[in-house]
């Protein structure tokens, strides 16, 4: 039977007063895949951890089946892990590291139809008589998830599992642990920080950040509704634009956002998202443009929704079957910090490290302000002292200007051209100075008791 886990306000400190995992509550539904999503460091292992048995939380509960779990041995847990570095016995041959979980559990038993029905199952009878060491990665890799599934487990945990492969691989046996994990009707607990393998597994993806959830939902909503910038920039490749803008209301004409040396005028009506974001006349906020929101077009093709812009040609990206084009348009990108850099989430003594002082004020704003915790993003350089630059998400370097907007590569585009843009008004998202998304109007509105 697949195995129902719950978390109930669980946190985790190695250190005294520092929270690698902060209050986190979480149901997986037996049967369910969930990935947990986040940056390096971010406590994704830690949370799978406690899950397994092999740490405790320091404060909050782990559920199994319902049941109170926190002081249960990982033996007595009947979940099955499978790690980023397969973990493999050097001396043992294929038969005998699948086997092994088998002879320990009933050493009575002949593990041996077991181990050659999960071979075949992996396609890995050919593999049995071999020793790791005789193994490529992806082989290995194969016996370490037969040595989970041969047991029969009410659930697998796997940590990174395919973090040390190479891409073609990674995408093979991506879609073969789909199929397993559907097939055994196991539940299963992912931990990645690769989004398009989070996207592509998962049933639901927790996204977390310094220890704290962000949202968890379908990879499909986390996509269209990211409840935050940060959900926003850490979903989706290309990342998402994040442009500084400000909302006019003027009482007596058109709605726009301003944006630097352009505006995106509101068309009318207004719908009733953009009607919501009258309030923040005059606040500075967040734009976000996902790549297929914005293209290049004249301002005379424009289908309803959506308004003109122009921008400036910086750099040509070709990749192909398309091509990223940066744009300057004169706006300000709005920058994530923290995105992905490892750290602890409050120190000993209560206060965190000075970042920058609009920022710390804006975080401490921000906290209590949604049921995530504080997730401050809009970095004024000229207060903040020197500009830090954002840290790159998964190696993508942010190149120049302000928008990188996907086309096909029949356009003749060259650094210095100017080129007429066309934004789809339905794409477009809008986060408050916080990061918390305003439109489209939040599923999750703040909880003012916490
Ligand atoms: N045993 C430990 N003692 C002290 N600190 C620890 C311990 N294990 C983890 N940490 C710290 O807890 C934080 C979260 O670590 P964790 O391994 O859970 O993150 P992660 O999101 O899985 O990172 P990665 O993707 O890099 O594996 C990190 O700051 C890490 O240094």
């Amino acid at each position: 039977m697949p195995r129902a886990v719950s978390l109930d306000q669980v946190s985790k400190s190695y250190t005294q007063g520092v929270r690698v995992v902060q209050r986190l509550s979480l149901d997986i539904e037996p049967g369910e895949f969930l990935v947990l999503l986040g940056p390096s460091g971010c406590g994704k292992s830690t949370v799978l951890r406690m899950i397994a048995g092999l740490e405790e939380p320091t404060e909050g509960e782990v559920r199994l089946d319902g049941e109170y779990a926190n002081h249960l041995a990982p033996a007595e847990r009947d979940m099955a892990m499978v790690f980023q570095n397969y973990a493999l016995y050097p001396t043992m041959n294929s038969r005998a590291n699948i086997g092994f979980p088998l002879r320990i559990e009933d050493p009575g038993r002949d593990p041996g139809p077991r181990v050659q029905a999960t071979a075949r199952m992996l396609g890995i009878e050919d593999l049995l008589d071999r020793f790791p060491h005789q193994l490529s990665g992806g082989e290995r890799q194969r016996v370490a998830m037969g040595r989970a599934i041969a047991r029969h487990p009410s659930a697998f945990l796997m940590d990174e599992p395919l973090a040390n492969l190479d891409a073609k691989l990674r995408s093979h046996l991506r879609a073969e642990i789909a199929r397993l994990t559907r097939d055994l009707d196991v539940t299963t607990l992912y931990v990645t920080h690769d989004q398009a393998e989070a996207m592509s597994l998962g049933d639901r993806v927790a996204v977390l950040r310094g220890g704290v959830l962000q949202q968890v939902d379908t990879p499909r909503t986390v996509y269209a509704l990211p409840e935050n910038v940060f959900v926003a920039a850490f979903i989706g490749t290309p990342r998402i634009n994040l442009l500084r803008g400000v909302v006019l209301a003027p009482l007596d004409g058109a709605m726009s956002i301003g944006l630097g040396r352009q505006a995106l005028v509101l068309p009318e009506p207004l719908s009733p998202d953009h009607r919501l974001l009258r309030v923040q006349q005059g606040r500075e906020v967040i734009v976000g443009l996902r790549s297929e929101a914005v293209r290049l077009a004249r301002p005379t093709r424009a289908r309803p929704g959506e308004v003109a812009m122009s921008g400036l040609v910086e750099h040509v990206e070709f990749q192909g079957h398309e091509v990223l084009v940066h744009l300057d348009t004169g706006s300000q990108p709005a920058l994530v910090p923290d995105l992905e850099a490892p750290r602890p989430v409050s120190r000993p003594g209560g206060r965190r490290r000075r970042e920058g002082g609009v920022l710390d004020r804006l975080r401490g704003r921000a906290a209590g302000a949604l049921r995530a915790g504080p997730v401050v993003v809009l970095e004024h350089p000229g207060d903040a002292g020197p500009a830090r630059p954002a840290e790159p998400l998964s190696g993508e370097a942010r190149l120049p200007g302000d928008l990188i907007v996907r086309t096909t590569p029949d356009h003749a585009l060259r650094p210095g051209m100017q080129v007429p843009l066309l934004v789809d008004l339905a794409h477009l998202f809008v986060f408050d100075h916080d990061g918390i998304r305003i439109s489209p109007t939040p599923t999750h509105l703040p909880d003012l008791q916490s």
